[in-house]
């Protein structure tokens, strides 16, 4: 865009900048005000909610204003619009929520809002509402599908395991894919979880949790679930998934072994697999509870190859009785999971047939976000090319 209105857009983009959640807070108190029907849509506590909206709004008027790349743009728009269908979102709210935005950012440029400023900002927000609710309305299948809670595991005072069977009208996804949940103890919040196991005809699910600090639904999940809640499911995403042509490095942190447990376990299924090395990492030995899997796993099939680490030899008081996990015949190594994995080809003997780097690895990373943040940093900086690495999004 090369237009007089452009200094006025940059302009805006620094104002939300400068106080995002200002700018987030005006523009929902305008829609609640004038449709308070919509305010239950949404979550009691709206705080990340917000943060994420500015963030969305800020891209989309640097987006706008840039000459290419708009394809990317449409794109993002419309996965927002389909992702958006979960909350009971209807065309008409589009609307709603196109007034609401013209009137705050006719509020944020006071006497700077001439024609010419009006019809970039307009456009720039039709776009946003258009796209969203163009897809929105032509998505296909269900906004939301269910799933019952038939089975829990607790694991440890802060670990779950729970087990689910979906209904008949569940998507179609594939193993190391994740999907967006909803359980009836926090209704309207929405986060993103991975099936630990590939999708099967009978529609069994599991997923594993780590009620992790401040995560409410991580711990509503450890400590509330029980077999007969019904969960709410949205969109279906991910791209990870093993191509086959290349041998694989997978480098996984606590609960997030589950995209990784489910393509390890999708592999088992075929006799034509790359060898495959596993880190499966931990704080403490004894949360490494999916070893026992992962032996049987790695017995009937002799391209899996595991490494167990973690961060400190001995357990703290609170892990009571966890057995040692060098009893399921693993290497146990200690450190952070990615740095270990980093560096382990070069703790090999001279004489050892493993590889020698991770060059020509395909090489998937999952994990708490600074693990796959720092560990992704540390391959790039042996010369891995950052194409061979995949992983989920990070917030
Ligand atoms: N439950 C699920 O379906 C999935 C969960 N995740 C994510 O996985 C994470 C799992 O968390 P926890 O089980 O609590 O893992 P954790 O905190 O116990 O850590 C597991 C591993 O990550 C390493 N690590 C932790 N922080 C690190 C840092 N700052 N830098 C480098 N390495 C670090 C640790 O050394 C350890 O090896 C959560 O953040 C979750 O969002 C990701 C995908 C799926």
């Amino acid at each position: 865009m090369n237009s007089p209105a452009q200094p006025v857009l940059s302009d805006l983009r620094r104002m939300i900048a400068a106080n995002p959640d200002r700018f987030a807070a005006g523009v929902f108190t305008r829609l609640f005000s004038t449709t308070p029907a919509l305010r239950d849509l949404f979550p009691v506590e709206m705080g990340s909610l917000r943060t994420t909206f500015a963030q969305v709004i800020d891209y989309v008027l640097d987006a706008i204003s840039a000459e290419d790349g708009h394809e990317d743009l449409i794109e993002f728009l419309a996965q927002l619009g389909r992702d958006h269908r979960k909350y009971g979102v209807t065309s008409e709210h589009y609307w709603l929520m196109y007034d609401a935005l013209m009137t705050e950012f006719s509020r944020m440029l006071g006497a700077r809002w001439t024609q010419e400023v009006y019809d970039a900002v307009s456009h720039g927000t039709m776009l946003i509402t258009g796209v969203m609710r163009g897809a929105a309305e032509s998505a296909p299948g269900p906004a939301v599908w269910h799933a019952k809670v038939v089975q829990k595991f607790v694991i440890s005072r802060e670990r779950a395991v729970v087990r689910l069977i979906a209904d008949a009208d569940a998507p179609r996804f594939h193993a190391g894919q994740y999907t967006e949940v909803q359980i009836p103890q926090w209704p309207h919040l929405w986060r993103n979880l991975s099936p630990a196991t590939p999708p099967n005809e009978r529609g069994e699910l599991e997923f594993h949790l780590h009620a992790i600090p401040g995560g409410y639904l991580s711990g509503a999940i450890v400590r509330q679930t029980q077999p007969g809640d019904v969960w709410t499911f949205g969109q279906v995403h991910g791209t990870m998934q093993v191509t086959g042509d290349r041998p694989v490095l997978m480098v996984a942190g606590g609960s997030g072994l589950a995209p990784l447990r489910a393509i390890l376990l999708d592999m088992a299924r075929r006799v034509d697999n790359p060898e495959t090395r596993l880190f499966y990492g931990a704080r403490h030995p004894g949360e490494l509870y999916e070893l026992g899997v992962l032996q049987q796993l790695a017995r009937t099939n002799p391209w899996l190859h595991v490494t167990a680490v973690a961060e400190t030899e001995t357990d703290p008081w609170w892990i009571d009785g966890a057995p040692d996990p060098r009893q399921w015949g693993f290497d146990l190594r200690f450190g952070r999971v990615g740095d270990v994995a980093v560096e382990y080809p070069r703790t090999l003997s001279r004489h050892s047939l493993e590889p020698r780097n991770w060059i020509d690895h395909q090489i998937l990373l999952s994990g708490p976000a600074p693990m796959v943040f720092h560990t992704q940093l540390k391959l790039r900086s042996t010369g891995v090319d950052p194409a061979n690495i995949s992983h989920d999004p990070l917030n």
